[in-house]
């Protein structure tokens, strides 16, 4: 939905030790990608545990547009009744995919083998970010994309009627990019092959398995070759939405930096393609502990106990950086509490993201008094210890959700209260923040008109 609401300005101040169990909400990548399979299997799927974020309910509303049936039946349950393979109809109206990247391009991947036109849309961030990333490979198997100057919405992509088969190497690290490859493969003759130089999130292919299509992945010297067959009908499956490991990086790195804090996160995904983030806080001394590992729906997951613990600052490696892309706003709040110095390299990405997340990252931390140098693939930043960073500003958020939860996050540890302008967007992903951070024993609160 890209309705213009009205900003939501939030401040966070600093307060007592976090304390407690903190209930994330379900994985945003899966959640998308279970309402796009369920409607594209023959029958019925049931997905609990789903992201009631805007962005899912967005692709939730567009698989309906696209004639699938989707019902909610309670909080995080929902029903989706297929079309099959090639059984989406034409969407009498305009697709709105709100903030949502993810949305917007695995929609087109899922639409791009069929014959029929739809036109994309969604809010003033989306409408920046890039498409000829997808409706480029979306073109070889004979799809056409008709978008504004620099390949962005609104944007109508006409389906291919006699779609061929694909060989694509994905020429950015980009998760979003492959699976909308791989999803246009499924109304393809023949076998699609996707290259990947470097690993992406895996849930596509996962998921695919689960729901029964022929594909098959081999590491070779040439990256990850994953071949898919085209054509399957595809089984309908219950799935269970592990809780999200992007969205549990704010309490759990609040957690590490409020002193005397302990809290508990249950049932998060530990799938080893989004775990950067973990990584990395371990190797700065992050006391966390993965309780009780296990598998879920397809997934590993844990439980994560996390105390506060004191941070040195460290080198995230450019090979690391697909696999925590989404959660360097909040590492750079954390290097900011760090003692030394935190090089993030290969981070160009983040430029594309909702906002341009260096950028935004960079600006918000200098008001709050914090040394940053950049360029266009590194952030690094001159961390000034616990209880070292000045705070007391005002950080824009540009729509961005992660920017207004990492800038929530330094507020509870900054010297002044850190305030965002727009606090709206974190319902993109992460409805019920401010209750779970509050609940706690965070201070976030809007700020008074
Ligand atoms: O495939 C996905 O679900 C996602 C892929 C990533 O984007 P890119 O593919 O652009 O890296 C990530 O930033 C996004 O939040 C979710
Ligand atoms: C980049 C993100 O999402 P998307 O690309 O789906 O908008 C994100 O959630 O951080």
């Amino acid at each position: 939905m890209s309705a213009h609401a009205e900003p939501v300005p939030m401040t966070a101040r600093a307060s007592g030790p976090l304390r407690g169990r903190a209930e994330v909400p379900g994985d945003k990548s899966i959640s998308h990608r279970a309402l796009i399979l369920g409607a594209m299997a023959v029958g019925e799927t049931r997905v609990t545990g789903l992201l009631e974020g805007q962005d899912v309910l967005d692709t939730a509303a567009a698989m309906r547009a696209f004639g699938a049936d989707v019902e909610r039946l309670g909080p995080g349950d929902w029903r989706v009744a297929g079309v099959g393979v090639g059984g989406f109809s034409e969407p009498a109206d305009v697709i709105d995919c709100g903030n949502s990247g993810t949305g917007v391009r695995l929609i087109m991947g899922a639409m791009a083998t069929t014959p029929m036109t739809a036109v994309f849309t969604g809010d003033a961030s989306l409408r920046k970010r890039p498409m000829g990333r997808v409706t480029q490979p979306l073109s070889l198997f004979g799809a056409r994309a008709f978008g504004r100057a620099g390949g962005r919405l609104p944007m109508a992509v006409v389906g291919a009627a006699d779609p061929l088969p694909v060989r694509y190497t994905v020429p950015v690290p980009s998760a979003q990019v492959k699976s909308a490859v791989l999803l246009a493969g499924l109304n393809a003759p023949g076998e699609t092959v996707v290259i990947e130089k470097e690993a992406t999130r895996d849930h596509t292919e996962r998921m695919f398995a689960g729901f029964g299509a022929g594909i098959g992945v081999e590491d070779t010297a040439e990256g990850r070759v994953i071949t898919l067959t085209g054509r399957p009908e595809l089984r309908p499956q219950r799935v269970a939405v592990p809780r999200d490991p992007s969205s549990a990086a704010f309490p759990v790195c609040a957690a590490l930096l409020v002193p005397g804090s302990e809290i508990l996160v249950p049932g998060v995904s530990r799938n080893p393609t989004r775990d950067g983030l973990y990584v990395t806080l371990l190797e700065m001394g992050a006391d966390i502990a993965f309780e009780n590992p296990r598998e879920e729906g397809g997934e590993p997951v844990a439980d994560l106990r996390v105390r506060h613990s004191v941070l040195k600052g460290v080198e995230t490696p450019p090979g690391r950086a697909a696999s925590m892309i989404d959660e360097f706003p909040v590492l750079a709040v954390v290097a900011a509490c760090a003692e030394g110095v935190t090089v993030m390299r290969g981070v160009k990405e983040l430029r594309v993201k909702e906002s341009d997340r260096i950028d935004a990252m960079a600006r918000g931390l200098e008001a709050c008094g914090v040394r940053i140098d950049e360029d266009e693939d590194t952030l690094i930043v001159h961390g000034m210890g616990p209880g070292g960073v000045p705070g007391g500003a005002t950080c824009a958020v540009h729509l961005d959700h992660r920017i207004a939860m990492s800038f929530l996050t330094l507020g509870l540890v900054a010297r002044a209260p850190v305030s965002v302008d727009d606090g709206g967007p974190i319902a993109t992903s992460f409805p019920g923040f401010e209750a779970l951070m509050t609940g706690l024993g965070a201070d976030i609160a809007r700020t008074p008109a």
